[in-house]
């Protein structure tokens, strides 16, 4: 039997690790278990080359919202053997960001005339073509962009190593993809969505996680 397949999306810095972490220790402490898996995979072949380019590297490369959502959707496609198995071997499987934010993100580096197109593009390669499953559930983190580039920023200046990228660094970008994800969440974009506030109650979220398991 597959496990249920719940996304955690949002901003940078909106709190997706944190709150993953959370649910992942609710659900184990209510008997469920639970495998995890956060994209980009940093460590593997294509996240590290997106890596790389939003911190400057490979010049021209993060010019292009598609070469980048291309990057982003193929560390996914070599995630396809490791997300098999984690569904097969658990009740749950949290991700740490998946498709959706590769649509959100590259809606809003092509702008609202080609936001439309470049959703369908997205979800048209991942899901259709690269076999990538749906989602059961999709919850958007909906922290707003001034408290999540607040959150980004103190975590940059305790941990100087973790550098705030080229799309960290862009409040337009933010704002755009925060205006996207919401209308993916409205129109329940390849699954049913959930939309939280900047803190929401970790209980009341695993209670949705859990549906039907
Ligand atoms: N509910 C919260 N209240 C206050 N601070 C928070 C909260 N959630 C997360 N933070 C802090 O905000 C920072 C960003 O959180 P986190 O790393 O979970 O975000 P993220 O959405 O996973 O970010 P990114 O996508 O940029 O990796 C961290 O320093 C974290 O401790
Ligand atoms: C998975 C994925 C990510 N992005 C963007 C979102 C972020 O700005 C960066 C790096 O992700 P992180 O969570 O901050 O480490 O990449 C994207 O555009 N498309 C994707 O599929």
């Amino acid at each position: 039997m597959s496990a249920r397949l719940v996304v955690v999306e949002g901003l940078d810095g909106a709190g997706k690790n944190t709150l993953t972490t959370a649910l992942v220790a609710e659900l184990t402490r209510r008997g469920h278990t639970v495998g995890r898996l956060a994209f980009p995979r940093y460590g593997t072949l294509h996240a590290d080359l997106a890596a790389d380019a939003l911190h400057g590297g490979q010049a021209g490369t993060a010019d292009s919202p598609h070469a980048m959502a291309l990057l982003f959707a193929m560390d996914r496609h070599a995630a396809l053997g490791e997300l098999t198995a984690l569904s097969a071997a658990n009740d749950v499987v949290l991700l740490d960001r998946y498709v959706a934010s590769n649509a959100a993100y590259t809606a809003a580096r092509l702008g609202p005339e080609r936001a439309e197109e470049a959703v369908e593009w997205i979800g048209a390669l991942e899901f259709d073509r690269f076999g990538l499953p749906e989602p059961d559930l999709q919850i958007l983190l909906d922290t707003p962009v001034d408290v999540a580039a607040r959150r980004a920023g103190a975590r940059e200046a305790a941990d100087p190593g973790r550098t705030r990228d080229r799309y960290e660094r862009d409040a337009t970008l933010q704002a755009d993809t925060g205006a996207n994800y919401r209308r993916l969440a409205d129109s329940s974009w390849r699954s049913p969505w959930t939309v939280l506030g900047t803190d929401p109650d970790v209980s009341a979220v695993a209670d949705l996680v859990v549906v039907g398991t």
